[in-house]
């Protein structure tokens, strides 16, 4: 648990509401004293200390958390911030995991926090953690991603740290920001391990730093922006370009013909309203500027696709039956969702299928709306085709190939992007595939996920239906990948222009500002998040 909670740097601020800068100094003294003790306890990390959802949204602000620049250009209507902006550290967030057997239920804990799931449902998951000694790859990756990003950074003259700062285990996000308050840092940014939009791949990270500044009092002392989402960067997807075909050319060398190749690019699956809200056609949307209307016409229209999920949903939980005993009652007050695993699953039930007919007169747009409409989707399809593409080039050969999903979990009633990659596997020998390929396109490391569900599950159906079987690289280390995220950096550092950014797909560069309302989630939608608009406004 931190020294500086939330409570406690209140109190202090609020003691001498005339000066921020009275409050700051007391507060330094009071981290001077205690910083042996935090030192301590942050070497100790055995006690979760997740941070609470505290954050507060403040009427008036353009966006949480923000340094001056970056206010100033939202309000000037840009998106893209296109001044430079001295940034004296840099935050890499991540997902965190456990380092030991002890740690596997805490972590799985901090994940699903919020939702009371009984401790014998979290040993169900963290089987996979516990066959690999308790310890998650993830965290070693992230030490090395740190230092070879820091290198990287001050090899090109930018005497920059990088701290690292996770959401589910120590280094917590807040104890990273602390830490760079600590060492006299005020201006930071922040790159996550994750290249696409979503609740999980960027808004959360948002609202991670929007509490880790709540957390640690240092709201007004300490700022944090955050880069672009970089799925369509060269640094990220030049290394998955190499590695898928040097595995291409591999299999076609081993004799399988090209047509007999099945290409499968694989994400993590995420509720389809998750990716319905992560938002609409952003070609669009970004061709116009930042108004008020254009806000409220990214939320209206991803509220009725949600809607229409919501509505053909409530019948499918109703006619489905009883929703699974670990499923802990606030889920069922949720909005809940259906699609075509509901369909599919109940295709027999005649009952269920008059039912869904009957909530909603566009089933068919719904479950398409699902799978195709929001962002999350649209960012993988994108990417894809600029990787396919040059792969194509490179071999001289068309591809078979697929967007599958992976590591789907909930309960079964809430419908997930689909289809699953081991079903997709199945169907290949009745399609005169010999070979599959499996590129881990939504990933940035040889995580958990990656390990359990591709190198082993995957891998594992695959043999049983007699196919070679390649799983490409991550770009975890790769130099290319480094070289991308400081990249990244130096143009929020530089404040290079829109125009110049570097992007392989016609969606072109992410903003750097999330627009308003943008892959919020439905239990909490308003939480305050940085490098977002707030609806408000
Ligand atoms: C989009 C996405 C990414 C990619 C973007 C990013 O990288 O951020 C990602 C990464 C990761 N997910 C990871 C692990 C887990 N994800 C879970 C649960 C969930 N993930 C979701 C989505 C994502 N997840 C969702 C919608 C859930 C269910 C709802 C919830 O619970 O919020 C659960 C709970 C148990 C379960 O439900 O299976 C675990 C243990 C690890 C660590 C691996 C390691 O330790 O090496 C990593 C990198
Ligand atoms: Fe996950």
């Amino acid at each position: 648990m931190s020294l500086l909670t939330p409570k406690n740097s209140r109190q202090v601020c609020e003691s001498d509401a005339t000066s921020a800068h009275a409050c700051i100094s007391e507060k330094t003294e009071s981290i001077c004293e205690h910083s042996r003790a935090q030192a301590e306890e942050i070497a100790a990390r055995k006690a979760p200390s997740a941070p609470a959802n505290s954050a507060e949204l403040h009427p008036g602000e353009y966006v949480y958390g923000a340094c001056e620049t970056v206010g100033r250009s939202v309000r000037a209507g840009n998106l893209w911030v296109e001044e430079p902006v001295a940034y004296d550290a840099v935050i890499l967030a991540s997902f965190g995991g456990p380092d030991g057997q002890a740690d596997v239920v805490p972590f799985l804990r901090n994940v699903t926090a919020g939702r009371g799931i009984p401790d014998e449902r979290l040993e169900e998951v963290a089987v996979h953690y516990r066959l690999n000694g308790g310890v998650s790859p993830i965290n070693e990756q992230n030490m090395r991603l740190r230092e070879a990003l820091e290198e990287e950074l001050n090899s090109r003259g930018f005497t920059i740290p990088v701290y690292l700062g996770n959401r589910n285990w120590a280094p917590y996000t807040h104890e990273a920001v602390e830490e760079a308050y600590r060492a006299g840092h005020r201006t930071l940014l922040a790159v996550t391990t994750s290249a696409y939009s979503g609740y999980s791949s960027c808004r959360q990270y948002r609202e991670d730093f929007a509490n880790a500044l709540e957390h640690t009092g240092l709201r007004g002392a300490v700022t944090v922006d955050k880069i672009r989402e970089y799925f369509n960067h060269p640094g990220f997807l030049t290394p998955f370009i190499e590695d898928l075909t040097q595995a291409y050319v591999r299999l076609l060398e081993e004799g399988h013909a090209p047509k007999n190749i099945e290409v499968l690019f694989t994400t993590h699956s995420i509720p389809c309203a998750d990716n319905a809200r992560s938002g609409p056609n952003m070609r669009a949307v970004l061709a116009g500027s930042v108004s008020k209307n254009t806000v409220a016409g990214i939320d209206s229209i991803s509220e009725r696709v949600v809607a229409g999920i919501d509505s053909v949903s409530e019948c499918a939980a109703s006619t489905h039956g009883t929703i699974p005993e670990h499923v802990p009652s606030d889920v069922g007050s949720e909005p809940e969702y259906t699609t075509t695993s509901v369909v599919h699953h109940n295709a027999g039930s005649k009952d269920c299928v008059d039912s869904i007919h009957s909530c909603t007169t566009t089933i068919e747009d719904v479950v398409a709306a699902c799978q195709e409409y929001g962002l999350y989707v649209q960012q993988h399809r994108e990417a894809i085709d600029a990787v396919r593409g040059e792969v194509e080039n490179r071999v001289g050969q068309r591809l078979n190939y697929r967007l599958v999903y992976q590591s789907r979990s909930g309960p079964p009633h809430v419908p997930w992007l689909e289809p699953d990659i081991n079903d997709v596997i199945e169907e290949l020998p009745g399609q005169g595939r010999t070979a599959v390929v499996v590129v881990p396109i939504g990933f940035v490391s040889d995580h958990m996920e990656v390990l359990w569900d591709l190198d082993n599950e995957a891998r594992a159906t695959a043999a049983k239906c007699g196919l070679a079987f390649i799983r490409t690289a991550t770009p975890e280390l790769n130099p290319m990948f480094i070289r991308g995220l400081a990249d990244l950096v130096e143009e929020r550092l530089k404040g290079t222009s829109r125009a110049q950014r570097p992007a392989l797909t016609p969606l072109g560069p992410a903003p750097d500002i999330c627009p308003a309302g943008s892959c919020r989630h439905s239990r909490r939608p308003e939480a305050p998040a940085i490098a977002g608009i707030p609806s408000e406004i």
